[in-house]
């Protein structure tokens, strides 16, 4: 068995801010782990994460005051670890209310928006106080946007979002920064305890990742030692550990996240694992064979296809409600997995693991970290809420603790090829969720014909690599055309293409006057049974993604 080596992590406390997920983000892009938890986490469930070799804290934002009933707080035991804790606005209320100090409660005056820190010539003199701001400079831009030239001392722009502040200090702790109204904007304590009242995480605070790199580095003194290819070594060794002698299917569908599931899982344990991919009447235009070949010509790994069509439509017959949608979806994918392991234990014997490509965001948002409000249910994603409560197989998600461009970046590193790794997520249920109410073949055959036409034209005006997703949803609406001098009377067809980083949110993208033009055209001109095309401009929030 492979001994694993303790990773360095840094733990970040979620108590609610929008940027939370963001937080950890950002350590990562520094090398260095972090996992995001609940802001109830305990010192002691801490530590039985025993892999991690804990380097510190930070934090989180949040949006309670510290004064509300019931507003969560952190494990004393973490605020007296000894490690050092990083707390952004609310979490910086708390840092200064738990150790005793004093927080004054919002009066009118909300700092909301842009502002400026100025650092007090005491603290920069303190080298131990002073490390979170080592090295950071203003360029000379950034100057001329600052209240007033600076004379001695560093002045930094910053992104604020607060109503409450701290007003007395805990003991042994010194102001390191002021804003104009708030003077104890950045507060530390020589053992490596830092306040911020304003949000380093945030692309507004242009020299916000300089402060985390010197928290990560010169105050929790990290090594940037999380790479591809130490993430590679973990993963494997630790697929090892699961899975031992026995044998795994891996549910692949031709994305990036189940590919590299596949690779990784494959390095761990060679010819135990075999892969199957779904055909479940609702993939794209050419996908089954596209998947079949590509993964035949780069993957040593045996591939079981199964046709499953029918029983998908079926059961999708009639159907209208995007949820019932999803819900059967979830469920056919675990039922045709079960058979075809049945189906393959007699020949291999039995296989008791499951893999997929579930990824990081997945998990965050099934658990709901805000104590203060359970997290609403938007839409039930197949592989996470939609499994069936029961299931024969134990899962293997290697991914489970990577975000989306981890994910590529290992891929890459894998050998996965480029057009691969690049393409656009596909939801499981396909476009069965891009038809809007009820699915049968021959909506499925004008949405597949419409989509290839939508993506063709993406790739040949050379975006597609800018974009996060591009598709097409066809629309129960009819509207009135004229085509040859003949009235016709046929589908409304959607186009969405959206820019976006983690899928969270996402803006509708700009495509060129041109671009859309010359897709309308093709669709209208191709695509039997649509005689409209609209272009989809609503952002995430308020929309999602997906239609459905
Ligand atoms: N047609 C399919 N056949 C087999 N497994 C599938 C199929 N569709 C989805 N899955 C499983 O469901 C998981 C989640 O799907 P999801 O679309 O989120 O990921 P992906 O397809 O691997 O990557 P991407 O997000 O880039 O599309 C996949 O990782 C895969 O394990
Ligand atoms: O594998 C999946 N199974 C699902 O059930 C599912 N629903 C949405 N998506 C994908 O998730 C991202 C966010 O989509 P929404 O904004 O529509 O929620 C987008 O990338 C969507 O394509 C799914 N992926
Ligand atoms: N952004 C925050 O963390 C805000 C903290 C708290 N809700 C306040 O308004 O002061
Ligand atoms: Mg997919």
């Amino acid at each position: 068995m492979h001994s694993l080596e303790r990773r360095q992590a840094i733990i970040v406390l979620d108590f609610g801010s929008q940027y939370s997920r963001l937080i950890t983000r950002r350590i990562r892009e520094c090398r260095v782990y972090s996992e995001l938890v609940p802001a109830n986490t305990t010192l002691a469930q801490l530590k039985q994460k025993s892999h991690l070799d804990i380097k510190g804290f930070v934090l989180s934002g949040g949006p309670s005051s510290v004064y509300d009933e019931g507003a969560p707080i952190c494990d004393p035991e973490i605020l007296h670890s000894g490690l050092p804790i990083l707390g952004i606005c609310y979490g910086m209320h708390l840092l200064a209310l738990q150790l005793n100090g004093h927080v004054a409660p919002a009066s009118g005056s909300r700092e909301y928006g842009p502002a400026t820190i100025e650092v007090s010539a005491e603290a920069a003199n303190d080298p131990q106080i002073f490390r979170i701001f080592e090295g950071i400079k203003v360029s000379p831009e950034q100057t001329e946007h600052l209240d007033q030239v600076p004379q001695w001392s560093l002045r930094l722009p910053v992104w604020m979002s607060h109503g409450d502040s701290v007003d007395v200090l805990p003991e042994g702790f010194k102001v390191l920064a002021c804003t104009e109204s708030n003077p104890m904007a950045v507060i530390a304590h020589p053992r490596g305890l830092v306040g911020f009242q304003f949000h380093p995480e945030v692309a507004h605070t242009p020299q916000g990742k300089e402060m985390l790199y010197n928290f990560l580095f010169r105050i929790c003194e990290c090594e940037p030692g999380w790479t591809s290819s130490s993430v590679i070594d973990e993963t494997v060794a630790l697929i090892r550990e699961q899975v031992g002698s026995e044998r795994v299917i891996c549910a692949l569908s031709g994305g990036v996240d189940s590919a590299v599931a596949a690779l990784l899982i494959h390095r761990a344990i060679g010819d135990q694992l075999i892969c199957v991919f779904v055909d479940t009447g609702c993939m794209r235009a050419g996908e089954r064979e596209q998947v079949v070949d590509t993964f035949a010509s780069h993957f040593h790994i045996p591939l079981v296809v199964v046709d499953a069509r029918q029983r998908f439509l079926s059961r999708l017959a009639n159907v209208v409600d995007p949820e019932q949608k999803r819900k059967i979806i979830g469920e056919e994918f675990i039922r045709v997995f079960e058979q075809e392991a049945s189906k393959l234990e007699e020949e291999h014997g039995p296989i008791p693991f499951l893999a997929q490509g579930t990824l990081y965001p997945d998990v965050i948002e099934s658990t709901s970290h805000d104590t203060a409000s359970t997290a609403r249910r938007i839409k039930t994603h197949h592989n996470v809420g939609g499994l069936p409560e029961e299931m024969v197989f134990k899962l293997v998600e290697p991914l489970r603790t990577l975000f989306k461009d981890e994910v590529r970046e290992v891929g890459l590193v894998l050998g996965l090829p480029e057009e691969w790794v690049w393409r656009h997520p596909f939801p499981g249920p396909g476009l069965a969720i891009r038809i809007i109410g009820a699915v049968d073949e021959g909506k499925l055959e004008t949405l597949r014909a419409a989509d290839k036409i939508v993506v063709e034209e993406i790739r040949n005006a050379g975006v597609y690599r800018e974009l996060g997703q591009a598709f097409a949803v066809l629309t129960p609406l009819q509207s009135v055309g004229v085509m040859g001098d003949f009235r016709t009377y046929a589908n409304v067809l959607a186009v969405r293409a959206v820019t976006t980083g983690d899928f969270m949110t996402a803006d509708w993208a700009r495509l060129s006057p041109n671009l859309l033009a010359r897709i309308s055209n093709r669709v209208v001109n191709e695509v039997p049974g649509v005689n409209r095309v609209v272009y989809d401009i609503t952002s995430k929030p308020p929309a999602t993604i997906e239609w459905e």
